[in-house]
């Protein structure tokens, strides 16, 4: 028998919306079908209703163990599926230590497990010294190695150096895993902020200067080069304008294997905005702290190139870089100070709706590829980011007749802190399913029962025919 039937909702697919009845059996989708005859345990009528697949985040910082006190995976975790997410990919860093051994790979693992309310996978870190841990982190199931090619702001997650990063794609590719590259130029920005903080310069004005769009594409440029040159998988995570987009998609279509991935908050908030809001108050912070982020928001002319390219399917895929952080950190009048990071992983359906589906056309099924379909292809996550029989049934109803302001009680976050408090969204999320499970509904969180580490389906490049002796002439 059938567990549930979730009867008729619009079923968001990449290639098309319909109005169907969506039966789940033993946690996979078992049927989807105009009218499923007979009745299942539990029935959710769902008319009116939008059921996207469950969002993959393959970009999100929740700094557990070491930084429960700026996140934690429950926290984190809750938020995603409060947000219609299933799914995430945690970053090497922020926690302590940073995954970059099978040691700091278990103890994640351990945490995640009893933590965690929705699935998840790891990245694994790429940094000056780790090389010879990149075998064990791929044998304990990590989707990829993380690099930073600009200071991480976190003195035991050092950046790459040129050739670290070239030894670690040659690694990499032989494990058959892409690499994650942080693309900002670290020599341009070190020394654009060396150059305004020797000059006194402290605004959010004088930071947005120390990391213009030029360093992120030189950043790019090498990245692409390298990976081009190892036959390494690429990633670039957080690409902040559309020119570093053009720059990436047109080496894709040279055949370079490079994924693009943006984040809501370049979608959502430009220069334009910081001009205007840079010192209204959020929840007791400015909302120029709130916005900090590396590499930082664009011009208005660049935020409108970059919806371009999501419109055309230039981006293959958006992550949050949820990356938050206690109050203390993002206070001061110092810019260059106070911490980086934008906490947003329970907005990035509501921020594609508002920005993409309603102010631009962007449709439905484009959402579903970019939330879901993938980043599961890109990253093997097997089994998830479809709606099809077969797939596991995690997926989140939302009603996009209803709009809501958000506000702080609504968030899941340790910290009620994000951009988007007080502003208002279409699409209330009302219930999200983690292979056939109920994690949110009525506004409250019940954890997966069985919270799963989702190791990437690796597909190696073909070894060397070895010879054989009976196939010789
Ligand atoms: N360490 C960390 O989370 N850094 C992130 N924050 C940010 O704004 N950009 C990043 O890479
Ligand atoms: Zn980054
Ligand atoms: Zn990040």
């Amino acid at each position: 028998m059938l567990e549930w039937i979730i009867r008729q909702a619009q079923i968001v697919r990449p290639q098309g919306v319909l109005q169907a009845d969506l039966g789940i059996a033993e946690g996979k989708i078992a049927r989807l079908e105009p009218e499923i005859a007979e009745p299942a345990r539990q029935e959710i009528r769902a008319e009116g209703l939008h059921l996207f697949p469950g969002t993959i985040d393959v970009h999100v910082h929740f700094n557990q163990p070491g930084h429960t006190d700026w996140e934690g995976i429950a926290s984190g975790s809750a938020a995603l599926a409060a947000g219609g997410g299933t799914l995430f990919v945690d970053m090497p860093l922020n926690s302590v230590p940073c995954t970059l051994d099978a040691e700091s790979f278990d103890l994640k693992l351990a945490a995640m497990r009893s933590l965690s309310a929705t699935d998840f996978a790891l990245w694994g870190g790429l940094t000056p010294g780790n090389l010879e841990h990149l075998p064990e982190l791929a044998a304990r199931g990590v989707v990829g190695f993380k690099a930073f090619m600009s200071n991480s702001g976190l003195p035991e997650f050092p950046s790459c150096d040129v050739a670290t990063l070239y030894e670690g794609m040659k690694v990499a590719a032989e494990l058959g895993l892409p690499v994650a590259v942080h693309a900002e130029s670290d020599a341009l920005t070190a020394h654009l902020t060396r150059t305004l903080r020797a000059q006194g310069k402290t605004t959010w004005h004088d930071y947005l200067a120390s990391r213009p769009v030029f360093t992120e594409l030189e950043a790019i440029a090498q990245a692409l080069i390298l990976a081009r040159e190892t036959e390494c998988k690429l990633h670039i995570v957080h690409i902040s304008s559309g020119s570093g987009v053009a720059l990436a998609a047109e080496a894709k279509a040279q055949g370079v294997d490079v994924s693009l991935e943006t984040c809501p908050h370049y979608l959502a908030f430009s220069e334009a905005d910081l001009e205007r809001l840079a010192s209204r108050e959020v929840a007791g912070l400015r909302f120029s702290a709130l916005t900090k982020c590396a590499p930082p928001l664009r011009s208005e002319l660049e935020r409108e190139l970059l919806w371009s390219q999501v419109l055309e399917g230039k981006v293959d895929l958006i992550g949050s870089d949820h990356s938050p952080s206690p109050a203390h950190l993002k206070q001061g009048q110092d810019a260059f100070a106070q911490w980086g990071g934008v906490a947003g992983v329970q907005s990035t359906l509501g921020v594609l709706l508002r920005e993409g589906w309603h102010r631009r056309g962007l449709p439905l099924e484009a959402i579903a590829s970019l939330l879901a379909e993938a980043p599961a292809r890109r990253f093997g996550l097997e089994g998830k980011g479809r709606l099809e029989p077969g797939y596991d049934a995690d997926f989140t109803l939302a009603d996009l007749q209803q709009s809501f302001t958000l506000q702080p009680e609504d968030l899941f976050y340790r910290h009620k802190l994000s951009p988007y408090l007080g502003q208002s969204f279409i699409g209330k999320v009302q219930r999200t399913f983690i292979r056939g499970q109920p994690v949110f509904a009525d506004g409250m969180v019940r954890p997966v029962a069985d919270p799963t580490l989702i190791r990437p389906r690796v597909e190696l490049p073909p070894s060397p025919a070895s010879f054989d002796p009976k196939e010789s002439p």
